[in-house]
Order: structure tokens, then sequence, then C-alpha cells
């Protein structure tokens, strides 16, 4: 029922496996799940186009413009359950959030590669509060170059909020890999702070 910090050397994790009970976690993934206007997105690697394997959205204030995967996002205009959801996470983490990035991993064939949120809009210290719905997925935690460390692995099941701030991007990747196991949907949020339109790449 409240944040508590996991200890990572050159992170500032912390993590609430209970910030909402799990019925209303349920009713939110429903609700969001056919509210949402879901994409597919395709991204340019070495000169070919890839589909994402999971769908998104991308949710926020009109200035909250973002370059992400190589990918230009133009904000939607907040929805009631949204707005409520951000004021919510507001409170528990202390954080102002302009933006949120919705991810749909249908199944277990749906994932996110390795990467950093460390793109120049979310500054220096990127604060990152990220609400899991839905089937429960390990997320994954490995250090980037100049930190030794094995890697990490948590678990992230429905109605949990994990919090990534400090040097979190700086020193650390995250990702969420495929799994065999047959599972329903997860939906993820990622609350973000957006630096306004000229700080964009
Ligand atoms: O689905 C997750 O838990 C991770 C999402 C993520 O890393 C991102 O949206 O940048
Ligand atoms: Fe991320």
């Amino acid at each position: 029922m409240s944040l508590l910090p996991i200890p990572l050397p050159g992170a500032e994790l912390l993590f609430d496996a209970d910030f909402l009970p799990e019925a209303a976690a349920a009713a939110l993934l429903a609700s969001l799940n056919a509210e949402t206007a879901w994409e597919q997105r395709s991204i340019r690697l070495f000169g070919q186009e890839f589909p994402q394997p999971r769908l998104t959205a991308w949710y926020g204030d009109a200035e909250a413009r973002y370059t992400y995967s190589n990918l230009a996002w133009e904000p939607r205009p907040w929805t009631p359950a949204l707005q409520a959801l951000r004021q919510r996470v507001e409170a528990a983490t202390n954080a102002r959030f302009n933006s949120v990035l919705l991810n749909l991993y249908r199944d277990g064939r749906d994932s996110m590669g390795w990467h950093a949120d460390d793109e120049p809009e979310l500054g220096p210290t990127p604060v990152i509060a990220s609400l899991s719905l839905g089937a429960l997925r390990r997320f994954r935690l490995r250090p980037r170059a100049g930190l030794v460390h094995p890697p990490v692995s948590l678990d992230l099941p429905t109605g949990s909020l994990l919090l990534m701030r400090g040097p979190t991007q700086q020193h650390w990747q995250h990702a969420l890999p495929k799994t065999t196991r047959p599972l329903g949907p997860r939906l993820n949020l990622t609350f973000r702070w957006v630096a306004g339109s000229g700080a964009g790449k």
C-alpha cells in the first residue's frame, strides 16, 4: 500500500506491489483496453521497418511532444480515466507528469526490448511511474557500461506501481522479455514528464 525502495546501485527504484486492489485493476484493464486508441507502430532499424511487438498509445498535455524509438509522438488529449489515474499516481509518487505512454502486450509474444528512457526531452534524471494491469510479466534490468552488477528481475503483478527516478536511466537498461507461458493481456502505463516543444530531437 506504499512505495518501498528496492536497493540497487546506481538506481533509485521504488515499488508498491498493491497500488491498486485486484478488482480495481481488472476493471481498469477492461475499460482502458476498450477505450484506448491503440496503434501498432513500426520502428525503422538499419533501413528496414519492423512492427513493434505490442500496441501503443500516447496521451498527455499538448506540449508533451516526444520522440521515442525514432518515432515522433503527438499526444492525444487526456481522457477522464487517464486524468484521474494521473492524479492518483502523482499523489503517491510526489511527482508531476504531463503525459503517459500506454503499452498493450496482447500475450506472451508481445514484448519490449532493452532500452533506457533517456531521451533528452525527459531531462537528466527522468522520473517514470509505471503502472501494470493484467497478466504478471517479468521486468528485467541490466547495467549499462561502467557499472558491474548481475541482471535483476522483478515480477510486476496487476495493480503494481514501479517508480524509476534519480540516475536509474543513466546506469541501467530495462526490458520486458517475451515468454512462452500462455497468458492474457497486460496493459502498462508509464507516466512521464516531457519538456515542452523546442527540447525535442
Ligand atoms: O511494460 C513495461 O513494464 C515497461 C514499459 C517501458 O519500459 C516503457 O514504456 O518505456
Ligand atoms: Fe522503458
